[in-house]
């Protein structure tokens, strides 16, 4: 039930993915027009964009691949749509700064066009009263986090600590595969026509998401699924002291949100019962509901629009945005999944979201919940 914000807004604090959420950041799509289908971009959404590689003139190789203006466009409704729907939760909704213009980068070993701000949740981990920045996988992603400076300064103003993983240089040898090589998948598709340079020596670096993570109070999910992952979640255990980091294996190529969501101490959203077997023990024990089969007719036709690439999957929805233990903010073309959540007693608030798997994000990508009312509770014993 929508309750009112405390009088003065608390300092930097979240723990946890469902305990009474008071200040959320709300991510941005302006700008979003191309996607930069480099290397980094095609490893990183292999899973889902393997199928099309090559089936477009240009895909395979590195290419800016534009995205039709009305989807843009109609993607900013939506999101303004899931903002007046958290304000009206009583949800005070932060943005990062817009683009102003489409921005082409350069580092010294390779170039991108930027991706502006839109999934806040994959380049920042809310640790308590800790901002942690994480070292992207995207190439187009490294200066994303520069919008969010203003927001992030006011908190630190307030008292909030922030740390940020190395940066990484993502050079050609920069990337592990070995998550694909696991699974026997020949990723040459996506590697072939690389054109990063190379630093001598440097080889696997520290490359991770924030997305990687679920929070819930004093311990955190996870995945790590190569050595890049691996390096973090050292760095991880290193810095923040007084956390425990779980590392599931491989659960996923890298994000986890759209395969589970906890919901409240006990019960948790799942993809499949597939998953199961990668959480921890004590978790193994919950409750769980299980994403509901969707129909296609919940997804738009692209067929009048030319080429476009689903870089997300159809469990997209999976990724709702909880505002506190019994309220869940879910989209509206996922009714399979709201009639299961009413049925088990949550209040939804449905917000339509169309061009999910275009933009890769639902509402917990788009969003970097800042301040929630839980602590370091123990969930797990
Ligand atoms: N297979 C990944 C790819 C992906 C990541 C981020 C996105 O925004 C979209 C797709 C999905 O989990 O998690
Ligand atoms: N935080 C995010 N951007 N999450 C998106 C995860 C998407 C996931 N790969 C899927 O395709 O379903």
């Amino acid at each position: 039930m929508p309750q009112p914000a405390p009088a003065s807004p608390p300092a930097l604090n979240s723990f946890d993915e469902f305990t009474r959420l008071d200040q959320v950041i709300l991510g941005r799509a302006e700008h979003y027009n191309a996607h930069h289908t480099d290397t980094s971009w095609r490893l990183f959404f292999y899973d889902n964009v393997a199928p099309v590689l090559g089936r477009h003139a240009n895909a395979s190789g590195e290419e800016l691949l534009p995205i039709p203006g009305q989807l843009v466009d109609e993607l900013n409704e939506d999101i303004a749509g899931l903002a007046d729907a958290l304000t009206g939760c009583g949800v005070k909704v932060l943005r990062p700064a817009t683009p102003g213009k489409d921005i082409d980068i350069r580092s010294p070993h390779w170039d991108a066009r930027a991706t502006p701000p839109l999934n806040v949740r994959d380049q920042t981990i809310i640790l308590g009263n800790t901002i942690v920045e994480t070292p992207p996988h995207v190439r187009a992603r490294i200066f994303e986090n520069d919008l969010l400076k203003p927001v992030f300064y006011r908190y630190y103003r307030d008292g909030a600590n922030w740390l940020s993983m190395p940066r990484p240089a993502l050079t050609r040898d920069s990337l592990d595969t070995a998550y694909f090589t696991r699974k026997n998948l020949d990723v040459s598709r996506a590697t072939d026509g690389e054109s990063a340079g190379v630093i001598e020596g440097l080889g696997l670096e520290m490359v991770f998401d924030g997305a990687q993570c679920m929070r819930l109070g004093r311990d955190v999910l996870v995945n790590v699924a190569n050595h890049n992952h691996e390096l973090a979640l050292r760095w991880l255990r290193d810095n923040i002291r007084d956390l425990r980091f779980h590392r599931l294996d491989a659960m996923a190529d890298n994000h986890i949100d759209s395969v589970l969501v906890p919901l409240r101490p006990g019960l948790m959203l799942l993809r499949s019962p597939a998953y199961l077997k990668y959480l921890p023990k004590a978790m193994q024990s919950w409750d769980v509901i299980y994403a509901p089969e969707t129909d296609d007719s919940n997804f738009p036709d692209y067929s009048d629009l030319g080429f476009v690439i689903p870089i997300g999957s159809r469990y997209m929805d999976i990724n709702l945005l909880s505002i506190d233990e019994n309220t869940v903010v879910v989209n509206s073309l996922y009714p399979e999944l709201i009639q299961v959540l009413e049925g088990r007693g949550f209040t939804v608030v449905p917000v339509r979201h169309r061009h999910r798997r275009l933009f890769g994000g639902g509402f917990h990508c788009f969003t970097l919940d800042t301040v929630r009312r839980g602590g370091p509770e123990d969930y797990l014993s």
